[in-house]
């Protein structure tokens, strides 16, 4: 469960693209243990906010900070060092890959080998290839897909493949997580696998942030909701306070009944 703790915290974040300030001064904290999502309809900013997170994409005002670090205009990889890993909209494993080589590559961060010294074979590099093979077995065992371990990635339904993806980024050993849409695409059966071991992940420790359209979702597993609406922030609070909040609701609404909102 969530404790007092902030461990990310976004602090009035900008990103214009010409003409059009897709993310406006948005400002929210997550607290560790936290599951927390941002929601909003298409084009509200939610991508465009995980890409300047991760550092995908350089923002054009604001700061983020993570563990009280400065992240801000750090490059991708410093943001995965320092304890932040995410997913994709869109599946991105390694097709040609089997499932636990696919994870492997997630735990490259904790290696020391180099080209160097994987090209001369040393002893030192077989151990550490055990043991991130160990590592990569336990990722796969968390998610509950350890049994596909040597199937080709492409082999696997949509769903595993999903699990893959989370099972990977676990692999670099993150504090945070973050998921950009991880039901998309998921039948009621993979949606609910996910969701526990989403839940499952977080008893031990981890702090999720993720993006979701799935209201069903979002309103079972959240602790807090942050929602965006033209890149601004315009609620934020438990799912029972979302709910009740009339900006949200309008946001949502358009031309529909307010009870079909987050049915
Ligand atoms: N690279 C880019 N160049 C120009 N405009 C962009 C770029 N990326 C995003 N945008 C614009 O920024 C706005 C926010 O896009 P973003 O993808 O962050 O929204 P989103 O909330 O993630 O949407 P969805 O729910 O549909 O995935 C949109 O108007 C989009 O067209």
């Amino acid at each position: 469960m969530s404790g007092e703790k902030v461990i990310l915290k976004v602090e009035n974040l900008t990103k214009k693209f010409g003409g059009v300030t897709a993310v406006n001064q948005v400002s929210f904290d997550v607290k560790e243990g936290e599951i927390f999502a941002v929601i909003g309809p298409n084009g509200a900013g939610k991508t465009t906010l995980f890409n300047m997170i991760t550092g995908v994409l350089p923002v054009s005002a604001g700061e983020v900070f993570f563990e009280n670090k400065k992240l801000t205009r750090k490059k991708p990889y410093q943001i995965a060092k320092a304890g932040i890993t995410r997913t994709f909209q869109n599946l991105e494993v390694f097709s040609n890959m089997s499932v636990i080589e696919n994870v492997m590559t997630g735990a490259h961060l904790t290696m020391k080998t180099n080209l160097l010294t994987a090209g001369l074979r040393l002893p030192s590099v077989t151990k550490e290839e055990l043991k991130i093979m160990e590592l990569a077995m336990e990722c796969l065992d968390r998610v509950g897909i350890s049994h596909l371990a040597h199937e080709l990635s492409i082999t696997l339904p949509y769903g595993n493949q999903r699990l893959l993806e989370i099972a990977r980024a676990a692999a670099s050993n993150p504090k945070l997580i973050l998921l950009d849409e991880p039901m998309a695409g998921l039948n009621p059966e993979e949606s609910r696998k996910l969701v526990d071991v989403i839940l499952k992940m977080r008893a031990d420790g981890m702090t999720f942030v993720f993006v979701e359209h799935d209201m069903e979702t979002v309103m079972s597993i959240s602790d807090r909701i942050v929602v965006v609406d033209n890149g601004v922030k315009i609620g934020e609070g438990t799912p029972d306070e979302i709910y009740q909040n009339p900006k949200v609701v309008a946001a949502y609404l358009g031309d529909e009944e307010e009870e079909e909102v987050f049915a």
